[in-house]
């Protein structure tokens, strides 16, 4: 969260990048949430670590200053988890968390923007700090195994996120083992 503009796309579409910070981008064991202090609709609800990207900005370059800002880490990048939909304004996968006009959760202000995020694996690099919950959120967790889904309540939009999550972390372990 900086003063910097969010960068809005001529089709009216928001860019949110966030990362997927694991123990380990080759055998992802733990997957890091924050607990969000806001917005209301939003707050005591579970995300991943990330947010708009700015004005001038890379997504990659947005994700690493969220990153830093928000936990004070350095990360290594893996992957992107390429979602369903696509972006109005570049036709990446991505995946829509917010429809012009909905409301994200109870008491939440209709927004006539598209939301649209992008997500990408991550772990920490050689000698980052170990996550701190620095900014928007007032708490982080290391899931386990087997509580990915179900060990916090996500924001709405990230339930189905978790699920190819998990599915693409157990795909990743499969493929280390053959
Ligand atoms: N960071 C993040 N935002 C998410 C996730 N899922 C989801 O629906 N959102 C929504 C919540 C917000 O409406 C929006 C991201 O905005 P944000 O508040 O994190 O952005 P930001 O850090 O740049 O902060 P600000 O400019 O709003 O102050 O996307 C998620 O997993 N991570």
């Amino acid at each position: 969260m900086t003063d910097a503009a969010p960068v809005i796309g001529a089709a009216g579409e928001l860019l949110i990048v966030a990362g997927a910070l694991t123990d380990s981008l080759a055998t992802p064991r733990l997957l890091l949430a924050g607990r969000r202090t806001e917005p209301a609709w939003a707050r005591g609800l579970w995300e991943f670590a990330g947010g708009k990207v700015e004005s001038g900005e890379t997504a990659i370059a947005g994700l690493h200053r969220e990153l830093r800002e928000e936990l004070g880490v350095e990360v290594v990048l893996g992957d992107e988890l390429f979602g369903p939909d696509v972006s109005d304004v570049t036709g990446d996968r991505v995946w829509e968390i917010r429809a012009p006009g909905s409301v994200p959760g109870p008491g939440a202000e209709p927004s006539p923007l598209r939301f649209v995020m992008r997500l990408f694996w991550c772990e920490l690099a050689p000698g980052s700090p170990q996550p701190e919950p620095l900014e928007d959120h007032d708490q982080l967790t290391w899931l386990e195994p087997g509580s990915w889904r179900e060990g916090v309540r996500w924001l709405p939009a990230d339930e189905r996120i978790v699920a190819a999550l998990l599915d693409d972390a157990i795909a990743i372990h499969k493929r280390g083992t053959c």
